[in-house]
């Protein structure tokens, strides 16, 4: 029987602990700086063991998990270099930054340590443990960065560990990491929470601002929910990237005020119709990369009574469906229904439900 020490027993560690659990004989400690958190996911049966000092069982575990956000992941590995004797696990850590912690990674590597950086490219506006999930990294890309020491053979049983994540893993160069996904996930996010400010500041004065804010709003906004804390860090760790994008977003945003001033619809044809065929062209249904769930869209009649018929029927048939939004209603006229499902098998089996009752259906908009 292995031993796991999971350091941050939150939403990301919570899930690993689970892909672990389902795929190897090891007891799993959990160390939370909240006791209440490694309490709570003992009592849910996510880890096996909460401690209170997380030195202790460093010593005897032969993997260690940091699931922190990335500002202490610094401050645990520093703690875990200065363990004597040298701790003998494998130390991999799950942070959305790779510079600031691979730097330090040398660190344990000149003091003999094995660390692969990792990180799973899904997860959720959600944190804590209760929304750990066993598939929850399933088909997301997860970028592996080993420090000088660590071996193939290292690499090979960090993808052993990982297994039960059913993750595509890629061995990368932290920068490399750091610029690719300031790009698509921590500058997205710093325009995502920048879009809710300036609604918030007209919401002021135009109450009806929350009302309206539905749609479109919600879905370009969703991230905005995230932990505070988690974002605070990854911006800090990123920050040259960062600025960089910022820079290159001031720039677009000044093209836009030019077309927008010049009135001229080709230019704005142009300008949607490339950011449309690049958006279109990216890989939808693989999870972690656009959809956190499976979405199926239905067609619906704006009428009385038009959608309790399509949640009874799925209900019938004992379907749960996560979240339901209405993307879109003008009166008279056919809006679009999103479902989500926990998984693809469920959304499959929606839509020949509701294919069979005649109603329209597909699964990318
Ligand atoms: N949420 C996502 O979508 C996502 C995806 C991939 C990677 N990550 C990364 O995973 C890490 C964890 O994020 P999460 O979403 O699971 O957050 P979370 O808030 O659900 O979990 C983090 C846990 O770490 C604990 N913690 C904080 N400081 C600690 C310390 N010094 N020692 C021990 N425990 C400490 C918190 O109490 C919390 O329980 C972050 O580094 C984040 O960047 C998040
Ligand atoms: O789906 C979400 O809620 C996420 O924000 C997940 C997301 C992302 O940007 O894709 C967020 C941060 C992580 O480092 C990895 C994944």
């Amino acid at each position: 029987m292995k031993n796991v020490l999971l350091i941050g027993v939150g939403l990301i560690g919570g899930s690993i602990a689970l892909s672990i659990k389902q795929e190897h004989e090891a007891t799993i400690y959990g160390y939370d700086v909240y006791a209440q958190n490694s309490r709570t996911a003992a009592e849910i049966g996510v880890i096996d063991e909460a401690v209170t000092d997380f030195i202790k069982m460093a010593q005897v575990a032969d993997l260690i998990i940091i699931a922190t956000p990335v500002e202490a992941t610094l401050q645990v590995m520093e703690k875990l270099v200065s363990i004597s004797p040298i701790i003998k696990a494998l130390v991999m850590d799950v942070g959305s930054t790779k510079k600031s912690i691979m730097n330090k990674a040398e660190k344990m590597a000149a003091s003999g340590i094995r660390f692969i950086g990792g990180h799973p490219m899904a997860g959720s506006h959600k944190t804590g443990v209760e929304s750990a999930k066993v598939h929850l990294l399933e088909n997301a890309f997860y970028f592996l960065t080993p420090n000088s020491i660590t071996t193939d053979t290292d690499i090979d049983e960090a993808k052993t560990w990982l297994k039960g994540t059913r993750a595509k893993f890629l061995v990368t160069d932290p920068d490399e990491h750091d610029f690719l996904t300031g790009i698509v996930s921590h500058f997205p996010h710093l325009v995502a929470s920048s879009l809710v400010r300036i609604a918030q500041h007209h919401a002021k004065e135009k109450p009806l601002i929350q009302q309206l804010a539905a749609g479109g709003f919600r879905d370009i906004t969703r991230i905005a929910s995230s932990s505070p804390k988690m974002w605070s860090d990854i911006v800090s760790q990123n920050k040259s990237h960062l600025l960089t994008l910022l820079h290159e977003w001031k720039k677009e945003m000044d093209t836009v005020i030019e077309f927008v001033e010049n009135g001229d619809e080709s230019e704005l044809y142009e300008y949607f119709d490339g950011a449309k065929s690049f958006r279109d062209s990216l890989p939808v249904r693989s999870k972690g990369a656009i959809h956190p769930f499976s979405d199926l869209y239905v067609d619906i009649l704006d009428k009385v009574g038009a959608l309790s018929h399509i949640t009874a029927l799925l209900a019938q048939s004992e379907i749960s469906i996560i979240n339901l939004s209405i993307l879109e209603v003008r009166e008279g006229l056919n809006g679009v229904l999103r479902l989500s499902f926990q998984d693809d098998n469920d959304r499959d089996q929606a839509q020949e439900i509701l294919q069979k009752e005649n109603y329209l259906t597909q699964i990318t908009l």
